[in-house]
């Protein structure tokens, strides 16, 4: 059985204030249950603060991003050493937003995969088509190759830890949410590459995750598809009202 894994991406959004009362407003309003998880994955700034305020709550903090290096000279960046050190669990890698403006490989996000492991981070790991490539029928081909490639050199026992994020670029903030059964059939494919790539106990532990104008309305129907087992959220991730609904479908589900 997988746990649901609820995570909010906040991108470039709130300063250290709003971030704090997020925090606040969401004490007492999640539920402690094991049998799901729930993430907050601020802004680098926020991340130490925001550690801190989530302790005695069902709530972990993960980060946006990663360099591969455990430290260097490599000025703006943060290393895997250091969220350790502060205390993050997860780490977001390869979002379709660091690929597009920042360009993040295949290769460099595999590199960030392996880093995270040897930091105890938890990586989760975003895959996902262009509106043109799915025009083009080519989904299926380009999450397999993004899949394989972040998971090239992982060994079966950091894998069964990994989240995979399957977030279609065209379904994100733009409010088109993929049908619960397309993005369904996107995460099973994921899943039989994974299946492909290790032993079937392994890829069946392996938690998916789908992301693109996920909010409370829809929550629920993503999370009851077979290969679904949790969101990656941007912007229903900003509010605390509407991230403890997201979170509660969560522990119902
Ligand atoms: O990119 C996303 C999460 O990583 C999705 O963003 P939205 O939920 O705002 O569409």
């Amino acid at each position: 059985m997988r746990k649901p894994i609820i995570a909010g991406n906040w991108k470039m959004y709130k300063t250290m204030d709003e971030a704090v009362s997020f925090m606040d407003a969401l004490a007492g309003k999640l539920k402690d249950s094991d049998a799901s998880e729930t993430v907050i994955c601020p802004p680098a700034p926020y991340l130490a603060t925001l550690v801190e305020k989530s302790k005695g709550l069902p709530i972990q903090i993960g980060a946006q991003t990663m360099h591969e290096n455990a430290e260097g000279a490599f000025t703006g960046e943060v290393s895997p050493a250091m969220l350790q050190s502060i205390g993050a669990k997860y780490v977001i890698l390869g979002h379709s937003e660091r690929r597009q403006y920042y360009n993040e490989t295949d290769e460099a996000v595999n590199r960030k995969v392996k880093a995270a492991f040897e930091y105890n981070l938890t990586p989760i790991v975003c895959v996902g088509e262009t509106l043109e490539q799915r025009e083009a029928n080519e989904t299926s081909a380009i999450v397999s190759d993004q899949v394989k490639k972040a998971f090239a050199e992982i060994d079966e026992a950091n894998a069964a830890k990994a989240v995979v994020a399957y977030e279609p670029i065209w379904a994100i903030g733009t409010g088109r949410t993929a049908t619960a059964e397309d993005a369904n059939e996107v995460c099973a494919k994921i899943r039989s590459v994974l299946t492909d790539l290790y032993s079937g106990p392994v890829a069946q532990s392996i938690r998916i995750q789908y992301g693109g104008s996920v909010k409370p309305a829809n929550i629920e129907e993503l999370l009851s598809m077979s290969d679904i087992d949790g969101a990656l959220v941007g912007g229903a991730s900003l509010d605390p009202e509407s991230f403890a609904a997201l979170a509660e479908a969560g522990a119902n589900g």
